[in-house]
């Protein structure tokens, strides 16, 4: 890969964007290694979480601006379609994905934090969508998802100011799942990977699509989707594990199955 290191340590599939004299900026071909690596993560049975990060000082500053002079109406209308198509399957893989935002997460960087299920920065973190200083507006997801993330007024202050806001103000208004200092970021994340990766995928998976899916829905349609995939996981031999060991009084111990 150019743009993105890769690899896969007891259950968890690491994607670190690695262009960090350019602070991870996202240009087409890292669109389309994004894409590439996290489909193979998730064909891949070891892995059982994705986290993605940045190398250097950044998680990434967002959408390669150098690639701008280049686009019309037309090319950048693709540009932003191909990202957020990236963006959108990344949302919507079975497994639990994390972004370790480990420094500057402004942009398209932050849209791809947003496409996470979790995200936990580093207390130096500075995020924003900053967009609109360059006389233009996010394009890879962002308009939508910080509205649904955080509530409309917060995101259209943030998109509309460009404002950039540090990771604990961050973590107040709902954008972050957790801040921690730099040098314990890798460690808190894995540890919160631990706890996911103890329970059972399928159950994961399953209750990852019913939550997406309600969220996009109105709630009748979310709530019978909910009822049909709780039926589902009573067909797993994962529930069975998980009732029996609840019931024997010990630590159940979920396969995927
Ligand atoms: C993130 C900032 C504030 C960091 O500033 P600083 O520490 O001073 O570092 P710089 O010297 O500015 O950057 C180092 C190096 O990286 C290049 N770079 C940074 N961001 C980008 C980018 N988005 N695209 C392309 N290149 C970038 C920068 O040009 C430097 O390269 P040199 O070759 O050394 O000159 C600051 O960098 C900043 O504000 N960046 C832009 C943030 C932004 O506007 N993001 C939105 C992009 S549009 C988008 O994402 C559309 C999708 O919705």
């Amino acid at each position: 890969m150019e743009t993105i290191e890769t690899k896969i340590e007891n259950g968890i599939g690491w994607i670190i964007l690695n262009r960090p004299d350019k602070l991870n900026a996202i240009n087409l071909k890292m669109l389309e290694e994004l894409e590439e690596v996290t489909k193979n993560f998730e064909e891949n049975n070891d892995v059982k979480v994705i986290i993605f990060t940045g190398n250097g000082k950044a998680f990434s500053a967002g959408a390669d601006i150098s690639q701008f002079k280049e686009l019309n109406s037309i090319s950048a209308w693709n540009f932003a379609k191909k990202g957020r198509k990236v963006m959108d399957y990344i949302e919507s893989i079975s497994k639990p994905t994390i972004a370790m935002i480990n420094g500057y997460a402004l942009g398209g960087g932050l849209e791809l934090a947003l496409a996470c299920d979790f995200r936990i920065a580093a207390e130096e973190a500075s995020l924003g969508l900053p967009e609109i200083n360059l006389g233009i507006y996010p394009g890879f997801g962002g308009t939508q998802r910080l509205v649904r993330a955080i509530g409309k007024a917060k995101a259209m202050e943030l998109m509309m100011t460009g404002d950039r806001i540090s990771a604990k103000e961050a973590e107040r208004i709902g954008l972050v799942n957790k801040v921690t200092p730099l040098s314990s970021l890798k460690e808190e994340t894995i540890k919160f990977a631990g706890k996911l990766m103890e329970k059972s995928p399928i159950a994961l998976a399953i209750l990852k699509s019913v939550i997406l899916y309600g969220n996009d829905s109105p709630l009748l349609d979310g709530l019978n989707m909910e009822s049909l995939g709780w039926g589902v996981v009573f067909s797993t031999e994962d529930e069975k594990e998980g009732v029996n060991a609840f019931l024997e009084k010990r630590k159940a111990v979920f396969k995927g199955k």
